[in-house]
């Protein structure tokens, strides 16, 4: 696992954009060949969002032959709501990119027969061939995608029902209103995220640096589902100082080192 460490959400926003577009370019996707890109919602990718878009206005990268899978979406809210992960997605990225519409792909919440919608979204998965790059956030009890603490670490895509804590954190969305927070989710699983080719997850703040500590100090545990990323071969964190507060000086001071000394060659 690498951890590299950044100043603050800006510097991660723009590393993590130059770090997609570098592997989007040598991956040199065509028609037939697609890159394909696991994406999240949440205030974590924003940053990361912006520059992608605005590299693209500056002609530096095109979506044209990206396809990309969402990680999450609520159940039994309109796609048009404002904090549906549709709107979420279109508003502050897909519609100020090039990327066709039929390569874009989020589960449907309102789907008649949902463990069937979460079926055929792991298959259409498979039958892009995989997902190249997994953009992830995290939650601050160490939840990834809407995999709560508890999740199975080999989960697949399913319903979920949310947590309190997530219901509770999210009201601030829903006029503070916990009875108009959605109750379940439809999410990729934790290993639906760990096939991916490479998972990397953004943790910026401080309200994350306690999950932080635990991906990155303790032990794999279902209880802390992002841990898991420990066991992929090719797994990064991207985070800034503020997250840092809890490691270990000598954790902070250890990937620091190694980031200088890997300069360019990957480190995991
Ligand atoms: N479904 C999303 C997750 O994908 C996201 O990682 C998390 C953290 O959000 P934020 O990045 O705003 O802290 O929120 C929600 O639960």
């Amino acid at each position: 696992m690498q951890v590299l460490i950044k100043k603050d959400q800006t510097e991660v926003g723009k590393w993590v954009a130059d770090y997609i577009i570098k592997k989007i370019i040598d991956f040199n996707p065509t028609n037939n060949r697609p890159f394909v890109l696991g994406l999240p919602t949440g205030s974590s990718p924003l940053p990361t969002y912006n520059e992608l878009i605005r590299r693209h206005k500056l002609g530096d990268i095109s979506f044209q032959n990206i396809i990309t899978f969402n990680m999450d979406e609520y159940v039994g809210i309109p796609e048009s709501h404002t904090q549906s992960y549709h709107f979420f997605m279109y508003v502050n990225f897909f519609n100020h990119i090039d990327i066709p519409k039929q390569n874009v792909h989020i589960l449907n919440g309102n789907a008649l027969n949902l463990d069937q919608e979460c079926l055929e979204y792991e298959k259409n998965i498979f039958n892009a061939g995989g997902i190249d790059l997994f953009l992830c956030g995290i939650g601050n009890d160490g939840h990834i995608a809407l995999n709560e603490p508890g999740s199975s670490l080999t989960s697949r895509t399913r319903v979920k029902s949310l947590c309190y804590d997530t219901i509770h954190f999210n009201s601030r969305f829903f006029d503070n209103d916990l009875s108009k927070v959605p109750t379940k989710a439809l999410t990729v699983g934790v290993g639906t995220i760990m096939d991916a080719r490479e998972v990397l997850i953004v943790i910026t703040g401080y309200n994350k640096a306690r999950a932080l500590k635990e991906v990155v100090e303790s032990g794999v545990s279902h209880l802390w589902p992002a841990s898991i990323l420990q066991m992929h071969q090719n797994g990064i964190i991207v985070c800034d100082e503020s997250a840092t507060m809890e490691l270990q000086v000598k954790t902070v001071k250890y990937f620091k080192e190694i980031e200088i000394i890997a300069k360019d060659e990957t480190v995991h």
